[in-house]
C-alpha cells in the first residue's frame, strides 16, 4: 500500500497520486519518497525535523496533533503535504501494517514476552522451525533477521514501523515463520499494536525495569495486554510463574506449561516435565501433555532451560507441529549465545558467560552453574547505568547467597558514575570478606581466571551476548566470551 490516499483514507484530489517508498521515524535517514512520521517522542519533538525531512525529498509528513479537532487536516510546506494525525503513535502499527501490506498475517508469527526469557525461547522457537523445515527470523535482544543472519538493532523491540518493515522483508527473503521478542516498553508504548500473532507466550514476570514501570503491577499490566487485548490463535503461560498462574485463572483455552510433576492443570491444553536428570552437558527430561507423552534430550545449561524449552515444545505442539518429530530432534537445539555460554580449557577453571542482569537471572544463572561446579564458584558481575537501580543490592544478596567469591566490575555505566553503581551493589552485601572491586571488566575477567582453582567455575554475568561496553555516550568493543578466551 503505497499510495498516500489510500494508506490514510483521505479523499484529498490534490494528495492523488503521491506514491510512498518507506515509512521513516528518523529524518536523519530519510530518502527520497519517503513518508516522514513525525512524533513528540520521550526526549526531543520529532515535529521540529518536519522542515529537514522536507529538505531530503520525503513525500509527505504525518505529524502527531495534540488536538482532535486538527485530525486529518492538511497543509502544505515547501509543496510537500503535511498531515495532522491524532494519537499518531497509538495507530502507527495500523498505519504500517497497512503500509507493508499486512505481513504478520503472511507468515507464521510467534511473539514471546517476559522478564527473563524471551531471547533464549524466540532463539530455540526459530531453532526447531528450521529443524522442521520452516525458513524462520528473528528480532530481538541479539538483533533482528533470518536465523543465522541477524544484524544487530537498537532495541529488543523495534519501533511500530521497523516491526512491520522488518517482517515485510524477511517474507521477501523467503521467511515463513518469525519469532519475536515482545519487550513491556514496547507494548507501552504500542510498537506491536497491529501484529496478528499466531501464538504468544509468557515466561515469567520478575524485577526488572522499574525504573519505567514504576511498580510490578503496572509491569504485569503491561505485559497482560498481550495475552487479554491484543489478538493471538494461541496463548502458552508459564504456570510456574505466580503472575503466570493469576493468567491463567482467566484464560481457560490458554496452555499451560509447568516444570512441576505435581502440578494439575484446569486447562485442557498443557504440558508438564514428570522426571528430570542433569547431565554435564545439558538434561534429560522426561514430560507429559495433552498431546501426548515422551522424553526429551536437551543439550541447555540450567534448570531456567528447562521451563524455556517446554514453552517452546508446548507453543510447537498447540501450532500443530508432529510431537515425535519434536522429540527426535530436540536434541539438536543449542544454547543461545551469551546465555550459560560454556567455555573451558584443558587444567583451567570453567567459565560460563549468561546475560543475566536481574535478581530472579542471577539466582537462576548461579543455581546452573553450581551443578557444574565441584570447586568455589565465582560471580564477577556489575550493573548497568541509566537502568533500575532498586535491583542493584538484590543482586549482591542474590551474589552472596548463591557464590562462593564475588567481583563486582563495570557492566554498562552509561552516563552515571561506576562507583556510585558499586556502591549501590555492595550496599546489599551483609560482609564484604569474599567481595572484591574492580572496575575494569577484563582485570576483574583476568583476576578471577588466574586465582581460580581448576575445578572451580567463574559465572561471568550481565552482557552477555554483548560484544560492546558503553562508558558515557561511547561504546567501546569488549566481549566477555574474548576476554576470557584471552585469559584461559
Ligand atoms: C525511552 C524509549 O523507549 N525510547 C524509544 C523511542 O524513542 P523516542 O520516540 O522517545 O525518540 P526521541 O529520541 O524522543 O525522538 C523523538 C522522535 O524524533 C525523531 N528524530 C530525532 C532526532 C532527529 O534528528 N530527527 C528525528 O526525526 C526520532 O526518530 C523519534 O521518532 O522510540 C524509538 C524507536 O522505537 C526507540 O529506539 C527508543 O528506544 C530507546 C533507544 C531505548 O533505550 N529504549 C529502551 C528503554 C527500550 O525500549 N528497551 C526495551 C527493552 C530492553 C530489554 O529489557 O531488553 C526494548 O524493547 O529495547
Ligand atoms: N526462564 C527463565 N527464568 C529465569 N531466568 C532466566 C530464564 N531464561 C533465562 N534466564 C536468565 O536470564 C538471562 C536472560 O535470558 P534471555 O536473554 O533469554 O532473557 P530476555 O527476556 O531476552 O532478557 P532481556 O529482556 O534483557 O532481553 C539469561 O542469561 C539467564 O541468566
Ligand atoms: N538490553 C537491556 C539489558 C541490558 C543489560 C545490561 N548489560 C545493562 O546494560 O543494563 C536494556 O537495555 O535494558
Ligand atoms: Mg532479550
Amino acid at each position: 500500500m503505497k499510495n498516500l490516499t489510500a494508506l490514510l483514507g483521505l479523499d484529498r484530489p490534490e494528495l492523488e497520486g503521491i506514491q510512498l517508498t518507506e515509512m521513516c521515524l528518523d529524518s536523519r535517514s530519510i530518502k527520497t519518497g519517503c513518508l516522514f512520521v513525525a512524533i513528540k517522542g520521550h526526549n526531543v519533538d520529532g515535529r521540529r525535523f518536519i522542515s529537514a525531512a522536507i529538505e531530503r525529498n520525503a513525500a509527505a509528513v504525518l505529524a502527531e496533533c495534540d488536538d482532535a479537532r486538527e485530525h486529518l487536516q492538511l497543509r502544505f510546506e515547501r509543496n510537500i503535504p503535511v498531515i495532522s494525525y491524532f494519537n499518531l503513535p497509538e495507530h502507527l502499527s495500523e498505519i504500517a501494517d497497512k503500509f507493508y501490506d499486512s505481513p504478520s498475517q503472511r507468515l507464521q508469527l510467534i511473539g514471546v514476552t517476559g522478564t527473563n526469557g524471551k531471547t533464549t525461547v524466540s532463539q530455540l522457537l526459530a531453532q526447531w522451525a528450521q529443524i522442521l523445515g520452516k525458513t524462520p527470523a528473528v528480532m530481538g535482544t541479539i538483533g533482528n533477521g533470518l536465523l543465522g543472519q541477524v544484524r544487530p538493532a537498537a532495541n529488543t523491540t523495534g519501533s511500530a514501523i521497523e516491526v512491520q518493515s522488518s517482517l515485510a522483508n524477511f517474507i521477501e527473503q523467503g521467511a515463513d515463520f518469525a519469532a519475536i521478542e515482545v519487550s513491556s516498553h514496547g507494548l507501552v508504548q504500542k510498537r506491536i499494536e497491529a501484529l496478528k500473532f499466531a501464538a504468544v507466550v509468557f515466561t515469567n514476570l520478575s524485577r526488572d525495569h522499574l525504573d519505567y514501570h514504576g511498580t510490578m503491577a503496572a509491569y504485569a499490566d503491561a505485559k497482560k495486554r498481550l495475552f487479554t487485548e491484543l489478538p493471538s490463535q494461541y496463548q502458552i503461560i508459564n504456570a510456574d510463574d505466580e503472575i503466570g498462574r493469576a493468567w491463567l485463572q482467566e484464560l481457560p483455552d490458554a496452555v499451560a506449561v509447568s516444570c512441576d510433576p505435581d502440578f494439575q492443570p484446569q486447562q485442557k491444553n498443557w504440558l508438564k516435565s514428570t522426571a528430570l536428570s542433569f547431565t554435564g552437558h545439558g538434561a534429560e527430561i522426561e514430560f507429559a501433555s495433552a498431546w501426548g507423552d515422551g522424553k526429551l534430550e536437551s543439550r541447555l545449561i540450567g534448570a531456567f532451560n528447562v521451563s524455556n524449552l517446554l514453552l517452546v515444545l508446548a507453543t510447537l505442539l498447540a501450532l500443530g507441529y508432529p510431537l515425535q518429530i519434536l522429540i527426535r530432534t530436540a536434541s539438536q537445539l543449542r544454547g543461545v549465545c551469551g546465555r550459560m555460554e560454556m567455555i573451558t580449557a584443558a587444567g583451567k577453571p570453567t567459565v560460563m558467560v549468561d546475560y543475566a542482569h536481574t535478581p530472579d537471572a542471577l539466582e537462576k544463572a548461579l543455581a546452573a552453574a553450581r551443578i557444574h561446579c565441584t570447586g568455589e564458584l565465582w560471580c564477577i558481575f556489575g550493573c548497568g547505568g541509566d537502568r533500575d537501580s532498586g535491583k542493584r543490592p538484590m543482586m549482591a544478596k542474590v551474589a552472596e547467597r548463591f557464590a562462593d567469591r564475588i567481583i563486582i566490575t563495570d557492566d554498562n555505566p552509561r552516563t552515571e558514575e561506576p562507583a556510585k553503581i558499586v556502591a549501590d551493589i555492595t550496599a546489599g552485601f551483609e560482609q564484604l570478606q569474599n567481595v572484591q572491586i574492580i572496575h575494569a571488566r577484563e582485570a576483574a575477567i583476568r583476576t578471577a581466571i588466574q586465582c581460580a582453582a581448576e575445578n572451580d567455575v567463574i559465572l561471568i554475568a550481565g552482557k552477555g551476548h554483548e560484544d560492546y561496553q558503553i562508558v558515557g555516550k561511547e561504546k567501546h568493543h569488549f566481549s566477555d566470551q574474548e576476554t576470557a578466551k584471552k585469559y584461559l
